[in-house]
């Protein structure tokens, strides 16, 4: 059963309740880039890997929603940049693989 950070008693108590979330964060992650991967199929061209409005869009909120959380929105931002620009390069390969463009 998992704990709340005020009744783990030890650092081994906190370790555990780290690697079970770092455990769903994945799974998380996992089924995010599962949509990813779609996108990419659906995608005509590697220049429409990059879509600057909707990047702008999920930074927001993002970033709105880490504050809401009591998260930093920078950290939030942070991650999410790498994240997406991991999932542009992703999507430019795909495409290009897939229609012979580069
Ligand atoms: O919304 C898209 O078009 C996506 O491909 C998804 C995504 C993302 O990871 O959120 C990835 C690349 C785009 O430049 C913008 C957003």
């Amino acid at each position: 059963m998992s704990k709340a950070p005020a009744d783990c008693a030890t650092k081994e108590d906190i370790r555990a309740e780290i690697d079970r979330l770092d455990g769903e964060l994945i799974g998380l992650l996992a089924s995010r880039f599962g949509y990813v991967r779609r996108m990419a199929e659906l995608k005509a061209s590697p220049e429409e890997a990059v879509v600057p409005a909707r990047i702008d869009e999920v930074l927001s909120h993002v970033a709105a929603r880490a504050g809401t959380a009591g998260l930093d929105p920078d950290l939030a931002r942070s991650l999410w940049s790498k994240l997406i620009d991991w999932n542009i390069a992703f999507e430019r390969k795909a495409i290009a693989e897939r229609t012979g463009g580069n």
